[in-house]
């Protein structure tokens, strides 16, 4: 791994970071409650406002919107000038920036009671929070069972990455008009049928485990895509059940962080044995090490607690160059790699490595 971070803060930032951290969990419901009482809201709307103006627009108490503003100074929401309180930029990120919300709430909905299980996860390898949200082994098979809030916030963030990437994909994926493709780990069919649109002959087959591959069918059905797009209930974590053969392309998209490398390897493994020469094998990812913004790094090495905690204990964002071993020792080769599609994903071409 290349060198990241150094130690070079002085004494009195460090303190004050290692505050922010001890007290992060009072201060993220500060952040939240400040948003969903309306009271950003109210701050964007009016340029600025006093207590005792926010509390009677609001209908909060004094006391409630005082503690509140004030923790909202620390957390650089909001600033004091005059009496009044004032909208920052990151006040405004919170109120309104789409990225920021769909992570508070998968933060929120997913995540805020299980990863209170995150040290019983690390020493037992278990998602060990997954029991706040159901009785599952892994979250993806209790995914369609999900409660509802929690359900949207779940793939609002799943969706919210992915979505971002499509419109430069399509071009790199189509450029030589494959005939067929294998989306594995495809979900509720969303990219499988954005390939159909695309490309009007294209034929695609899903894997996915049954709860996820039942959604994209009758999602599929509903788009008319019934014809072309087939969805097959799978456990791909079972090494004896073979890839099928024939498709010109094999996709994972943000799929392999949902498995250890060990797994990842027999997923590489089955995936070469299905492919022939001119198979192209596409993994896009999100890698830690190849972001250009420290807010993305962040929000990858905080995800990869909610594998550990919450969806499989075994699973990560990857560093790339844990993933360009297993390629390597799939028997593949890096045929072409697309940094930064979208926001912060990275596209790996494959093809099998000549004999
Ligand atoms: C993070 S989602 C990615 C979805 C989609 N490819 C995208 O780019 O948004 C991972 C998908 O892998 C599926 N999955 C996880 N473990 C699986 C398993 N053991 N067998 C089959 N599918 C699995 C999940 O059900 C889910 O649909």
């Amino acid at each position: 791994m290349k060198d990241f971070g150094s130690d070079k803060k002085n004494v009195v930032q460090a303190n004050l970071d290692a505050q922010k951290i001890a007290f992060a969990p009072i201060m993220f419901q500060a952040a939240k409650s400040l948003r969903n009482l309306g009271i950003l809201k109210y701050l964007f709307d009016n340029n600025r406002g006093s207590i005792e103006t926010i509390s009677e627009a609001l209908d909060l108490s004094i006391y409630g919107v005082k503690v509140l503003l004030e923790a909202g100074l620390s957390l650089e929401m909001v600033y004091l000038k005059d009496n009044e309180f004032i909208l920052t930029k990151t006040g405004y990120f919170i109120l309104r920036d789409k990225m920021t919300n769909i992570n508070m709430d998968f933060t929120q909905d997913v995540n805020y009671l299980a990863i209170n299980h995150l040290e019983e996860a690390i020493v037992s390898g278990k998602p060990s929070g997954l029991k706040e949200l159901g009785d599952w082994d892994t979250v993806y098979i209790g995914l369609s069972e999900l409660p509802e809030k929690t359900k949207k916030s779940w793939f609002d963030f799943d969706h919210f990455y992915s979505d971002y990437t499509f419109p430069e994909i399509m071009p790199i994926l189509f450029g030589n008009n494959p005939k067929s493709f294998l989306d594995v780990g495809g979900n509720t069919g969303k990219f499988s049928m954005q390939c159909a649109k695309y490309n009007p002959t294209v034929n695609i087959t899903i894997l996915d485990l049954p709860g996820q591959a039942n959604v994209a069918r009758k999602n599929i059905a509903e788009a008319g895509f019934e014809d072309r797009i087939s969805a097959i209930d799978t456990n791909l974590l079972d090494n004896s059940i073979p890839f099928p053969k024939g498709n010109d392309i094999i996709w994972m998209s943000q799929f392999i962080d949902c498995f250890s490398l060990e797994e990842i390897y027999g997923l590489f493994r089955r995936a070469y044995e299905a492919m022939n020469d001119d198979t192209c094998f596409y993994i896009l990812e999100t890698f830690w090490d190849l972001q250009k913004f420290q807010a993305s790094t962040y929000s990858l090495h905080a995800t990869s607690l909610y594998f550990t905690a919450v969806a499989n204990g075994n699973s990560q964002m990857f560093h790339s160059e844990d993933i360009l071993k297993v390629i390597e020792k799939a028997g593949l080769v890096v045929d072409e790699i697309h940094e930064i599609i979208g926001m912060s994903h990275t596209l790996i071409k494959c093809k099998k490595r000549a004999v």
